[in-house]
């Protein structure tokens, strides 16, 4: 029996980054969580332990760092940035993924003027991108997580198929309320010419707008309805992948205190709860040109 290496990366995960742009008196945040992954030729490595094609994680971290102090930017230009130098500088290492996630801060607001240089955190939602290189060619996954909307009505869950495991109720008027992941694939390669940070704005606001406005007759067909819209709005994504935890808000039964309960008292559960997830794609969509950038990440 023969034994083989299989396909390998290595990197430095969840590097913390903060940046202060002070080139003024009012200051600018980045916080970032970046996370490295480099590929190529690692045999030596892996079968003899002889380590002269490994860039160390350490050095991948502060290259990070080092890198920063240029001004990040936009996180998908940082991304390709450090992928381009990892994959250009080093003879056996043809590939580099970069994740990074960046955590939002508002200024705080003193009689009613924002500050210069004095923040709250804004929510645990994060936006993310996800950069790959390989030989040369780029591909950009961006997204974001822990978007968490609700609408206290438009939203209704009926026509199930019932068998003796079936207790839950029908209903044409229930509170829909989920944490969405999204992540997008731009389209082509090395894709250029792109406004991120209006890009990432537009495809937010369509997801949340469609959200709200969408009656909803499962959490199924609001994901379709979320992908679809910003397929139609952004010519420059190819497609999207949504996962939406359905936190689910059940109606308490009051009938016991001689209470009625018109859809106004829930009970908000955290668990377990259901899980949607889909991609809305373009059917004229060559899968191929997504190459690594898609197929290999996991899958939501
Ligand atoms: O929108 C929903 N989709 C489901 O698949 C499902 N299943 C469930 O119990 N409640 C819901 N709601």
């Amino acid at each position: 029996m023969a034994i083989t290496l299989g396909p390998n990366q290595y990197g430095k995960a969840e590097v913390r980054l903060v940046t202060v742009d002070r080139q003024g008196p009012v200051h600018h945040l980045k916080d970032l969580t970046v996370s490295t992954s480099l590929r190529g030729h690692l045999e030596r490595t892996h079968l003899t332990g002889d380590n002269s094609d490994v860039v160390a994680t350490d050095t991948q971290k502060n290259t990070v760092y080092a890198f920063a102090k240029d001004g990040v930017g936009e996180i998908e230009d940082f991304a390709l940035r450090l992928a381009r130098h990892f994959t250009g500088s080093f003879e056996h290492i043809t590939g580099a993924r970069i994740l990074i996630s960046e955590h939002g801060w508002n200024r705080i607001e003193v009689d009613g003027r924002p500050h210069d240089h004095a923040f709250t955190r804004a929510s645990d939602e994060q936006r993310t991108t996800a950069v790959t290189v390989q030989d040369g060619t780029a591909w950009v996954v961006s997204g974001l997580t822990g978007l968490v909307v609700l609408k206290s009505t438009g939203s209704e869950f009926h026509g199930f198929p019932r068998d003796r495991y079936t207790t839950l109720a029908e209903t044409t008027d229930r509170i829909l309320a989920t944490a969405v992941t999204a992540r997008w694939r731009y389209r082509g390669a090395d894709p250029s010419g792109i406004d991120w940070s209006k890009s990432f704005a537009d495809i937010r606001r369509v997801l949340v707008e469609t959200f709200a406005t969408k009656h909803s007759l499962s959490l199924q067909q609001t994901l379709y309805a979320m992908g679809e819209a910003v397929l139609e709005a952004r010519p420059e994504v190819a497609e999207i992948r949504l996962s939406l935890p359905n936190k689910h808000h059940f109606l308490v039964d009051l009938a016991p205190f001689g209470l009625s309960n018109d859809n106004e008292v829930f009970y908000a559960a955290d668990r377990p709860y259901g899980l949607i997830e889909g991609t809305v794609l373009r059917d004229d969509e060559d899968g191929d040109d997504a190459g690594l950038a898609w197929h290999t990440l996991p899958a939501f």
